[in-house]
């Protein structure tokens, strides 16, 4: 349950007065045509080797053009990084804050032409929604930040706390060339940070079936990964005289094995115990019981988040194949089928855990194995009264959502570019402010990926109130005989 910590105070109690964000209409109007011609420019990441560099460097320019006071104040220096990647480092007036960082990421996962509503590129209105590919992946959070930043500063917004808007150009293909380097470079000058605020959760709407009021949940860590290439190398041929195995049929094999095969589940302790013991009182009876006594009924909670597809990707290692390439020709038995496999990794496991996993369900030594990446899971920030970060997303979702009474800590089942800082904070939030039902879900990297007009608006009125309410300081919370 949400509730502001004695220790946060805001900038009046610092003598200095509070912009109120409200928007013009002339703004409302700016803000979300200036979405759509973000969402015009196809920034497509293909592969590590493979980006719309030509978007890349549009997308740079167009910035530039449309939030002009950003990159004309004196106290925001703008460095471009690993050619197409931005950082803003905003400079406050008191140096005995440390200072935080805002996250985003300017690319996008490629769109198929077919199933779209409206051309993926095309930042049309319909609606009342902003349609394309980015709306929620997350055009709209590098957007919804320089939007903030730049009408903050028309009303003469000077922050007290420093700190950095870091916008990777290659998020979705590991952030090696984007974030690692501005984290290098950050390194380097000896930067350290308070937290960091990124993309990976929302205010889920619906997405637990009993679970009918909205909750926002904030990812205080994130699963590791795996990209694992299965190859298989046999003999070519005529289709005429086949063998009696082949490789597409070794390796397809291997991958329903795999697919039937569902790694542990492993619910235990960590944050998904405190998401479940918050959310304990909205499910009906007798499931409210179940979970408030998990002492008891551990295990029975376990087999029941596995049955819904994204509860069961929070418990455990989950695996799904995503290329798969064999043969030229109709009548050529091909030599080499290969596949590729995207593993999340769940926080109780590593790398090593789950590939000796993977090759005693495969067991068939013609099939190699090449790890093209992978990482650990990251670890729990902290979020308990004295976490300054999670304490400052909790209070500004208070007030911008007073309708949202329930904030609990979440990991996120996705990757994002804030692993790559992991030497500069322990503080790392994940969370987007902006309500997300099932199918919303579905269309990040799906099809008919959109976002409201009104919820873009609010996105950028959180970050307003966000970063007028990271000037705080955190005050040391008083023990109870000072009470
Ligand atoms: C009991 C609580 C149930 C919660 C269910 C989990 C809901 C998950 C909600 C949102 C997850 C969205 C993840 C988006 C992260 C996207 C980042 C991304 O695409 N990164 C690249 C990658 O991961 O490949
Ligand atoms: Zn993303
Ligand atoms: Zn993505």
């Amino acid at each position: 349950t949400v509730s502001v910590p004695k220790g946060l105070r805001g900038r009046e109690h610092q003598g200095t007065s509070r912009i109120p964000s409200q928007f013009g209409e002339e703004e409302r109007v700016a803000m979300k045509e200036a979405l759509k011609g973000a969402i015009q420019i196809p920034t497509v990441s293909f592969s590590p080797e493979e980006s719309n560099t030509t978007a890349l460097a549009e997308f740079g320019e167009y910035i530039r053009k449309v939030f002009p006071t950003v990159f004309n104040t004196s106290f925001i220096q703008h460095e471009t990084v690993g050619e197409y990647s931005h950082l803003f480092t905003v400079r406050g007036s008191d140096t005995s804050l440390q200072p935080y960082m805002l996250l985003a990421h300017l690319d996008v996962v490629p769109a198929p032409k077919e199933g779209w509503e409206v051309p993926p590129f095309s930042g049309l209105e319909h609606d009342g929604f902003i349609h394309g590919r980015g709306t929620l992946d997350n055009k709209n959070s590098l957007m919804a930040l320089l939007q903030a930043l730049e009408l903050l500063l028309i009303r003469n917004y000077i922050p007290r706390r420093s700190f950095f808007i870091a916008l990777g150009h290659d998020e979705e293909v590991s952030g090696m060339n984007g974030a690692r380097k501005i984290s290098a470079l950050l390194q380097a000058r000896g930067v350290q940070l308070a937290f960091i605020v990124d993309e990976g959760s929302f205010i889920l709407d619906g997405v637990i079936s009993y679970v009918k009021k909205p909750f926002a949940m904030i990812s205080v860590s994130e699963k590791g990964a795996i990209d694992l290439m299965l190859r298989v190398n046999m003999t070519p041929g005529h289709s005429s005289a086949p063998p009696k195995e082949t490789s597409i049929g070794i390796l397809a094999a291997a991958i329903s094995r795999l697919e039937q095969t569902p790694m542990p589940h492993m619910f235990a302790s960590g944050p998904l115990e405190t998401t479940v013991q918050q959310l304990a009182n909205e499910f009906p009876f007798p499931i409210n019981i179940v979970l408030s006594n998990l002492w008891l009924f551990r295990p029975l909670v376990s087999r029941l988040m596995e049955r819904n597809y994204l509860t069961n990707a929070l418990v455990r290692t989950t695996m799904a194949p995503t290329m798969f390439n064999a043969g030229v020709k109709v009548n050529v038995i091909p030599p080499v089928a290969q596949a590729t496999i995207n593993i999340r990794i769940h926080p109780a496991q590593t790398v090593q855990q789950v590939l000796e996993f993977v090759k005693d369900i495969v067991a068939d030594d013609r099939i190699q194995l090449h790890v093209l990446n992978a990482f650990d899971p990251l670890p729990i920030s902290p979020f308990d009264d004295q976490a300054l970060g999670y304490q400052l997303l909790s209070q500004t979702i208070q007030s911008v959502f007073p309708e949202i009474d329930i904030v609990t800590p979440g990991i996120c089942i996705g990757n994002t570019d804030s692993r790559h800082f992991m030497n500069l904070t322990a503080g790392i939030y994940r969370f987007n402010p902006l309500y997300l039902q099932p199918e919303g879900f579905r269309s990040i990297h799906g099809i008919n990926e959109k976002i409201s007009v009104q919820g873009y608006e609010t996105q950028v009125k959180f970050l307003f109130e966000l970063i007028q309410n990271a000037d705080t300081e955190m005050l040391p919370i008083p023990h109870l005989h000072e009470l």
